[in-house]
């Protein structure tokens, strides 16, 4: 089976959950106290998609302000970004929204894109109404869906949904003896997810 390796960033405010997103996805586990990214975290994961194995290479990009101008190096190249935003947060919804725009004008032109709305277990201090954020998803042909890291609420589905929109190799063969190629990428400072 081909094994395509599959880089993605996650973007987004600082807090809404982009690490905590990657860290129920690779390790199943959930960190309340998890700590603010430095730089960028970098983990894999491999998944099962039809006829090939996505091993998705994954950045976890940080949301504080400071980090801002390394994002490029890690959008670049990338087959899928997850921009993530705080159903409980207005304000990441509209950081969320320049991240669009930033992708738009600089990201690689066939990229994937993925909206969650995380902390989807918060429902009763929500400020982002789910149709508002699906309606501007739709209108930017984004994937859509509402994680909750802490309950372990759609983050493979998230993924799988990715995987689905990636498509399949016309030469799985090429590929396959070319999976462990790795483009070269940026260092960053990592960080444990948990
Ligand atoms: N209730 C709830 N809290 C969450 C969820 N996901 C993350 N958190 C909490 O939100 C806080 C921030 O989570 P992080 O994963 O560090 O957020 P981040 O987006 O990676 O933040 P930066 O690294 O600063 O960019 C932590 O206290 C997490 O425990 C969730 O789905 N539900």
């Amino acid at each position: 089976m081909a094994i395509r390796e599959l880089k993605v960033c996650l973007l987004g405010d600082t807090g809404v959950g982009k690490s905590s997103i990657v860290c129920r996805f690779v390790q199943d586990h959930f960190d309340h106290n998890i700590s603010p990214t430095i730089g960028a975290s970098f983990l894999t994961k491999t998944v099962p998609s039809g006829h090939e194995l996505h091993k998705f290479l994954i950045w976890d990009t940080a949301g504080q302000e400071r980090f801002h101008s390394l994002a490029p190096m890690y959008y670049r190249g990338s087959a899928a970004a997850v921009i993530v935003y705080d159903i409980t947060k207005l304000d990441s919804f509209q950081t969320l929204k320049k991240w669009v725009k930033e992708l738009k004008e600089h990201g690689p032109e066939d990229i994937v894109v993925a909206i969650a709305g995380n902390k989807n277990d918060l429902g009763d201090i929500r400020e982002v109404p789910m149709k508002e954020a699906k309606e501007f998803a739709e209108s930017i042909e984004a994937i859509f869906i509402e994680t909750s890291a802490r309950n372990a609420v759609n983050v493979e589905e998230l993924f799988q949904k990715i995987s689905k929109q990636i498509p399949p190799l016309e030469n799985p063969e090429v590929e396959s003896n070319d999976s462990f190629k790795l483009t070269r990428q940026p260092s960053s400072t990592a960080r444990r997810c948990c």
